[in-house]
């Protein structure tokens, strides 16, 4: 892969991770080769900490953003993990790929010029993630996990129905780790709830708002609602947010604890 030029990569691994069912599409987990086998996301400058994600397209598709779930040392190989929407232009083509079949990817983005700023010194994070938004915490809980200043992080995973659990099976295990906390919310079991002001209230109500950075991931209507929410709480902070870089970019937690 050459930095923010479209590269071929080929398809080296496929796991279906979540079969799909009456209300969710499929989600599949990809794993492509890297072009220089001695290379990896790291050693090619994308700073997952940072929320940094590749760029896929087809011949004739526009291209979409996806954030990779492997290790960025991880040496001649990276994953994501994707969800399979019916029609969709992008995700059918890369669902349907066989192994050594190549997709063209670009990255990192965002370019480090427009880079996104980590906010420093909480001691908190309160995350909500929509379905497979999920794909996009595994790297920054991982890099603020590396932090010495976070004490803890809440998770709450939006999702349909229970058996849609599947899609963090191969996603990092947080179970034995005490400062992380997960709960979730299913919309279309019997007792449905949806995420809104008052569940995010009770979900993240233990934390001071002061001392807390929030993230939200999923599509950009849900993320934009539930920012909404956080503010109306009193929540000011966002773990990320974009910026013009001036001098050298900071680094994350996950970035310098690799070592060069
Ligand atoms: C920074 C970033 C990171 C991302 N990371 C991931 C990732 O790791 N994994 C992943 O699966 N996706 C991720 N996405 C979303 C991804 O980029 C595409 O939007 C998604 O794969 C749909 O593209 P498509 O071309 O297949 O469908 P499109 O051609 O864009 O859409 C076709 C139809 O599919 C349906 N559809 C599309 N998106 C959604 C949605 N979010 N919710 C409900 N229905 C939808 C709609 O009915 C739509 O009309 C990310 C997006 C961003 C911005």
């Amino acid at each position: 892969m050459h930095v923010f030029k479209p590269t071929a990569v080929a398809l080296k691994e496929k796991l279906e991770l979540f079969p799909g069912s009456a209300v969710s599409p499929a989600v599949v987990k990809l794993t492509f080769a890297l072009p220089d086998p001695a290379s990896s996301l790291h050693s090619l400058g994308f700073d997952l900490g940072l929320g940094d994600f590749v760029r896929f397209r087809f011949p004739g598709t526009r291209a979409r953003a996806y954030s990779p779930t492997s290790h960025p040392s991880e040496v001649g190989s990276f994953t994501i993990v994707i969800r399979v929407y019916p029609g969709g232009a992008v995700s059918p083509k890369l669902a349907a790929l066989n192994l050594s079949d190549t997709a063209e990817v670009t990255g990192p983005l965002p370019v480090p010029w427009l880079t996104r700023k980590r906010y420093h010194g909480v001691k908190h994070i309160a995350a909500v993630a929509f379905g497979v938004g999920i794909t996009a915490l595994v790297s920054l809980l991982r890099s603020e996990l590396l932090s010495d200043t976070t004490e803890t992080i809440t998770v709450l995973w939006c999702l349909r129905k229970k058996d849609e659990q599947a899609i963090g099976s191969d996603l990092d295990d947080y179970s034995a780790d005490k400062r992380v906390m997960f709960e979730y919310v299913f919309s279309r079991e019997t007792d449905g709830k949806r995420a809104d002001a008052e569940l995010i209230s009770t979900t993240f109500g233990h934390l001071n708002a002061k001392e807390t950075a929030v993230v939200c991931v999923g599509a950009k209507a849900s993320e934009r609602e539930c920012y909404l929410w956080f503010t109306s709480l009193g929540y000011k902070q966002r773990l990320l947010k974009m910026g013009i870089r001036f001098g050298g970019r900071t680094k994350s937690p996950l970035w310098t604890s690799i070592p060069k």
